[in-house]
């Protein structure tokens, strides 16, 4: 592993030996890792890899086979409901309903989640502001472009003030310039911010772009953690990719996808809204 301030700062999520077991398939293999206080983390590799069934299990979803990880020191197996008060979370699927506005879809998400009656308003247009979305607030959600959406579900997830928000491949499905306005406002939360992040994503640009370390996961196991600087020098070249650092670290070519199941994803991702 490639060390970097390991030992230093407030750990908001900590993991230790995290498997998953499908029937015969390991999806996940004994992953360890830990998130600081206001780090970006980035879990990158290809399709398949094991970054959903990780964030799954961290998200208390779905019970680890074995290991286990602690979330604000609270243990996800032991504690799933004191973990779970402490975390945002932006599925790959769409979470929000195109039929209702954006502030109808906020509203009702504060509602369920116990954001008290007293502050949801004010929370509410406080986000809107961020996201840049007021002057749409009022629009039905089907009529949002593909970034808009995704920030309203990433503003959705942080109504409840998580420490720690988890982003499962929040890009896919959309165009570049969508990309960069989803990049652009996930750096905006961070500034002066303590609050943790992990995302998952196959898109080295997008791991490079917004990532203080990464973790490289290739089938089922975390090869290694570092910055994104780190892992391209350990290859030894001085014009390194994230993508050399993956065949560096794997032995193996990295394929971004393209493939027919991210194409089927993206047209889920468009089709979901209605
Ligand atoms: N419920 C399940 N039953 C059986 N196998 C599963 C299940 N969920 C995931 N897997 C398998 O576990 C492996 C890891 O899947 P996972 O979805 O975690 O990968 P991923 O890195 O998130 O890829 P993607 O971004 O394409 O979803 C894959 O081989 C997948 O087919």
């Amino acid at each position: 592993m490639v060390k970097n301030g390991e030992d230093s700062g407030a750990y908001t999520l900590r993991v230790e030996g995290l498997s998953r077991v499908f029937g015969t398939k390991v999806a996940v293999d004994g992953v360890s890792f830990s998130a600081k206080e206001g780090e970006i983390f980035g879990v990158v590799g290809p399709n398949g890899a094991g970054k959903t069934t990780t964030v799954r299990m961290l998200t208390t979803l779905l019970p680890p086979t074995s290991g286990v990880a602690w979330i604000m020191g609270f243990n996800i197996v032991t504690e799933p409901s004191l973990a779970r008060r402490y975390i945002g979370y932006v599925p790959q699927a769409v979470s929000v309903d195109g039929y209702l506005t954006g502030y109808e879809n906020l509203m009702i998400f504060a509602k369920l989640s116990g954001v008290p009656r007293k502050c949801r308003k004010e929370r509410i247009d406080e986000i809107l502001q961020f996201l840049g979305l007021q002057d749409a607030a009022h629009q039905l959600v089907r009529y949002y472009s593909g970034g808009m959406v995704r920030r309203l579900e990433i503003g959705q997830a942080l109504l409840t003030r998580p420490n720690l928000l988890f982003l499962d491949e929040p890009t896919v499905g959309l165009d570049p310039v969508a990309r960069r306005s989803v990049w652009d406002m996930l750096k905006g939360i961070r500034t002066g911010q303590s609050l943790s992040i992990l995302i998952t994503t196959h898109y080295m640009e997008e791991a490079e772009s917004l990532c203080d370390r990464v973790g490289i996961m290739n089938q089922g196991k975390l090869v290694t953690v570092g910055s994104p600087e780190e892992l391209k020098r350990a290859t030894g070249r001085t014009d390194a990719t994230l993508e050399d650092a993956f065949r560096f670290f794997t032995q193996e070519s990295y394929d971004e996808g393209g493939s027919f199941r991210e194409l089927r994803r993206t047209r889920r991702f468009a089709r979901r809204l209605g």
